[in-house]
């Protein structure tokens, strides 16, 4: 694996009624059509949760005010690796939308997401539904 090339992303999973929220990648966006926990990648100078208060804050309109560290994945795609930062976000202001024209589902762990996920995220759904 080529470290040199890793790509620093944080991810929230945002907790509403034992639910977490989805969001499907817009068209225009590497991996268009593929779910995923909303985020993105950590900017330099950036600490792991500023990282995370901004992507949350640019993709959906929330500032999340409770969040913890969950664990992390390195997954390898073809045009780049990425370490995953998931952190579980407990409290936020605002409701969330998609700003960036993404589409949202509030999915419970317990049941299948029926929808595809990004192949980085399916271990961590199976590790959410035993939480
Ligand atoms: N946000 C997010 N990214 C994920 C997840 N799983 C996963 O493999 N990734 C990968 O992490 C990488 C960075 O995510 P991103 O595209 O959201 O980054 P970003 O918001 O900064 O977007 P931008 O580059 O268009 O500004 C992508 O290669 C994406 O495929 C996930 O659950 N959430
Ligand atoms: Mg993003």
């Amino acid at each position: 694996m080529n470290t040199a090339k890793l790509t620093d992303v944080v991810a929230g999973i945002i907790w509403r009624d034992g639910r977490f929220l989805a969001v499907d990648r817009p068209e225009g966006k590497a991996m268009a059509g593929w779910w995923e926990f909303p985020g993105g990648k950590v900017n330099e100078g950036e600490t792991y949760g500023q990282a995370l208060a901004r992507e949350l804050h640019e993709e959906l309109g929330i500032t999340p005010t409770e969040f913890d560290y969950w664990r992390e994945k390195v997954h390898a795609y073809e045009h780049a690796t990425v370490r995953l930062r998931f952190y579980h976000v407990r409290v936020f202001l605002g409701e969330p939308r998609g700003l960036e024209g993404q589409r949202l589902k509030w999915l419970s762990p317990h049941e299948p997401p029926n929808v595809p996920f990004l192949p980085a995220d399916e271990e961590v759904l199976a590790q959410l539904a035993r939480l």
